[in-house]
């Protein structure tokens, strides 16, 4: 059998170890394993390339993803998708591996409607795809969003202030909450737990009266401006405070062992589904165990608010 992978949307770190773990995997099963270029991108101007045992060696360490990756809007046009087909179906490639998140799932389920047989890996920062406790490249971003946390901790108590993190996650809260709980946050406002400015206010005062010397605020992107609300605190609770977003920082660097595991698990998974004929679905983590569910099962649903939440009112 000939099978492609490719990576879409955000890169992730631990994207490289998937895209090895697929290609390992495949020649183990005697497979012919071809590399897409830049996501759908490169699937619609026909850009592969061949892949060896060799052509993967040294990647499991690095970030990004060495086959590049892209956005194209494009692809949810019907007749963009059926030349992207036509390319595979001209080399004889008969099935698709598609790391990315929830809209590269989009784009692998319509793929499968011309006759592709794809299965979706879930790389992405964010965290936010149903089926799955973990996505590639969540635990390395969250080990660097901790790391500017505790950095920003040294100076806001040197200074008495408040720290107003803004952190990616699209619109899943994931990211802020875990890092919120690992940087030892007052505040987490998240799509999930939105802001109560008035609580914010009330105790930043609070901590002014008291001569506190620091607060950590964590965000999620998209919901506010984060310098306004830091003026706005500052102003109304004489509680200085200074709002620093993190941006693309956060989706780059070595993947921590936990995405190198996870994306050489689930890399591995993906093909072993092939081998059985199984496609349509998506791999995901659940217990520590490898699962896979139809993309339309996954694509259809919201993810359940993240059992943390509740713990936030104790110890926050
Ligand atoms: N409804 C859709 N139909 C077909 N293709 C789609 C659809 N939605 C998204 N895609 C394709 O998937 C690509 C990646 O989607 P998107 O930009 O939403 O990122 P993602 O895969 O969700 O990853 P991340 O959120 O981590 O960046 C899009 O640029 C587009 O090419
Ligand atoms: O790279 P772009 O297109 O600016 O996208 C940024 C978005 O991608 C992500 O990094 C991953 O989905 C989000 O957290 C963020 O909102
Ligand atoms: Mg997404």
């Amino acid at each position: 059998m000939k099978i492609a992978v490719l990576t879409s949307g955000g890169d992730a770190p631990g994207m490289n170890a998937a895209i090895r773990a697929v290609v390992r995997a495949s020649l183990h099963y005697g497979f012919e394993v071809y590399g897409v270029l830049d996501g759908y991108k490169g699937l619609l101007e026909d850009r592969m390339i061949l892949l060896n045992h060799d052509a993967v060696s040294g990647l499991l360490t690095k970030g990004g993803t060495f086959l590049g990756t892209a956005r194209l809007p494009e692809f949810k046009d019907e007749a963009v998708r059926e030349v992207a087909c036509k390319n595979l179906k001209e080399r004889g490639i008969e099935a698709l591996i598609v790391i990315g998140g929830d809209g590269s799932y989009r784009g692998a389920l319509a793929l499968g409607k011309l006759g592709i047989k794809c299965i979706g890996i879930p790389g992405t920062i964010d965290n936010d795809i149903v089926g799955t406790d973990f996505t590639i490249g969540f635990n390395t971003a969250l080990t660097t969003i901790v790391d500017a946390i505790d950095k920003l901790r040294d100076t806001s108590t040197s200074h008495q202030r408040c720290s107003i993190v803004e952190v990616m996650g699209r619109r899943s809260g994931d990211l802020a909450l875990y890092a919120g709980i690992c940087g030892g946050a007052e505040f987490i406002i998240t799509p999930e737990n939105p802001i109560n400015k008035k609580k914010i206010i009330e105790r930043m005062k609070e901590f002014k009266e008291t001569n506190r010397r620091h607060a950590i605020i964590v965000v999620t992107e998209n919901q506010f401006n984060v310098h306004e609300l830091a003026k706005e605190i500052t102003e109304a609770s004489g509680f200085a405070s200074r709002a620093t977003v993190l941006g693309y920082i956060q989706r780059g660097g070595q993947p921590v062992p936990e995405d190198r595991i996870l994306g050489s698990r689930m890399g591995s998974y993906a093909v072993d589904l092939l081998s059985q004929n199984i496609y349509g679905c998506c791999v995901g983590i659940r217990d520590s165990r490898m699962i896979h569910l139809p993309f339309v099962n996954v694509l259809d649903q919201e993810r359940p608010k993240n059992d943390l939440y509740p713990l936030l009112d104790k110890i926050s």
